[in-house]
């Protein structure tokens, strides 16, 4: 097999946590083609990682030791791996089958923000709330849109979560009433974990905002619509959003990136300076992923519902970390933020039950099965 064409191929070379079958403890790895590297069994003998420094941050249960050394140092942890494998150098002791192996959250997260970036989804959204007329409220163009999310409830992919409970509006009676959520919906989003933070009262210019990224992951923002739709006003996203937000063990680190960076949706009106920084605006910060959300019912097989890219984001996340710091909020090491749900402008592009069945007034054909949300027995 050609391992280019792998997930985990030479130019990936992922971050995550580990455990396994014969060591229980969670401990720093990478992967590589169908294996984990145990990087806790790798030597490390470059400038930044060496002298000890790689065996204390990659015996941790979660990559924030080594997150907070900075991007010189996760490249050369990135080099010393990729020339390894080149040579053939890796130990065997270090390769352990994927399948074997344990995955969990890769980070202590201390804060978690979610955007609102792709303009498709805000409008989306906000003509199904709100009306045709107020679908994108007018500082939606010069800020990128967010709120606070809830880091406690941020668990691994594969964590269940429980269907929410919570206050719902009976549409005849316009009251409240108790009931699980009827309306239980996904996100899909990309968020990128804070590697290196700043200090209070000193923003990251948009220049510098890359080197403060230590890399990204996929995420699902579980979102129960029906709690939302009633509680949010005015004050946005709570209940309905933080009841669990799942993101994928392995983090993709920036330079991995490289290859796939692109231009972002043209921004009209041209935000203020501190959201484009000093070079060409627009010269190519966003990337070129191709998305897919597929839909699984007890019977069914995996059926693609969604396919989406990461580079239909209008705000990208070197824009968000500069706005999120720009009146002096402080970002520490490990803080994750979500990109907003990646819709483009197709209707199958959409990253949400919520718009693709156009909040449930139209079904999708799983496999032969009709869904609108996540299944609910009434
Ligand atoms: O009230 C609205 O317009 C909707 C807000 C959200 O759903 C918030 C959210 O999670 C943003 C996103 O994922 O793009
Ligand atoms: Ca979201
Ligand atoms: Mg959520």
């Amino acid at each position: 097999m050609n391992t280019n064409e792998l997930d985990f191929s030479i130019q990936n070379i992922p971050f995550g946590i580990i455990s396994s079958a014969s060591n229980s403890k969670k401990r720093v790895a990478s992967a590589y083609g169908s294996n984990a590297i145990d990087l806790t069994l790798v030597k490390f003998n470059g400038p930044l990682l060496g002298n000890g420094v790689a065996e204390k941050v990659f015996n941790q249960c979660f990559l924030n030791d080594f997150m907070e050394l900075g991007r010189p140092a996760w490249r050369e942890a990135r080099q010393t791996l990729q020339n390894l494998i080149k040579e053939n150098k890796l130990p065997a002791e270090s390769l352990i089958s994927l399948s074997q192996v344990q995955n969990h959250l890769p980070a202590k997260i201390g804060d978690y923000t979610d955007f609102y970036a792709s303009k498709e989804h805000a409008t989306n959204v906000g003509t199904m709330f709100r009306g045709k007329d107020n679908a994108l409220m007018p500082n939606w163009v010069h800020i990128p849109v967010g709120y606070h999310g809830r880091a406690s409830s941020v668990v691994v992919t594969g964590t269940n979560l429980k269907r929410p409970s919570g206050l719902i509006l009976d549409p005849t009676t316009k009251l409240p009433y108790y009931s699980k959520s009827k309306k239980m919906d996904i996100e899909l989003e990309v968020a990128f974990l804070v590697g290196k933070g700043n200090n209070l009262g000193e923003p990251i210019k948009f220049d510098d905002s890359e080197d403060h990224i230590f890399g990204m992951v996929l995420m699902n923002d579980w979102s129960s619509r029906d709690i939302q739709s009633y509680e949010y006003v005015p004050l946005g996203p709570f209940l309905g959003k933080n009841f669990g937000t799942t993101v994928s063990p392995w983090v993709v680190t920036l330079d991995a990136m490289e290859p796939f960076r692109t231009s972002q949706p043209h921004q009209d009106p041209k935000p203020a300076d501190y959201l484009t920084g000093s070079s060409v605006h627009n010269a190519g910060d966003a990337y070129d992923v191709n998305l897919q959300v597929y839909y699984k019912t007890p019977k069914s097989k995996d059926t693609l519902i969604c396919e989406s890219n990461l580079k239909y984001m209008y705000w990208t996340f070197k824009q968000q970390l500069a706005h999120h710091t720009v009146n002096g909020c402080n970002m520490n090491t490990g803080d994750l933020c979500g990109s907003g749900t990646i819709s483009g402008p197709t209707e199958n592009s959409f990253g949400s039950l919520l718009e693709l069945t156009w909040n449930g007034s139209k079904s999708l054909n799983i496999d032969g099965e009709e869904r609108k949300f996540l299944e609910y027995w009434y």
